[in-house]
């Protein structure tokens, strides 16, 4: 079973713009256009595919919002977090 992270864990470790938030770690991205956030929203679920590692992915009108968190454990793991430091890598232009 994944280990949850104590939460300085997870704030050091967070990529920047990402935050602890409740059970999870969550991060939005702004685009200059919806497309684009759909773009980029098909690129976070082709990681999470690889991964199998599952987030929640809230596309709006010209931002896509991600959410993780390991539902098996119960809070941030390092599943989340090797998986974050992957999407904010994703190419965004
Ligand atoms: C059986 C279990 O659901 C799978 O191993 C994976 C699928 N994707 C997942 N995604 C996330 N975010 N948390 C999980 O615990 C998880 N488990």
């Amino acid at each position: 079973m994944a280990v949850v992270l104590d939460p300085d864990t997870i704030d050091d470790r967070s990529p920047d713009g990402w935050t602890r938030e409740g059970d999870a770690i969550e991060a939005t991205y702004e685009f200059d256009d919806y497309l684009a956030g759909v773009g980029f929203a098909s690129g976070v679920a082709g990681l999470a595919q690889e991964a199998y590692h599952h987030p929640t992915i809230e596309i709006g009108f010209r931002s896509v919002t991600v959410r993780l968190t390991t539902h098996d454990a119960g809070g941030v793991t390092d599943a989340d977090l090797d998986l974050a430091a992957r999407i904010d890598s994703l190419d965004r232009d």
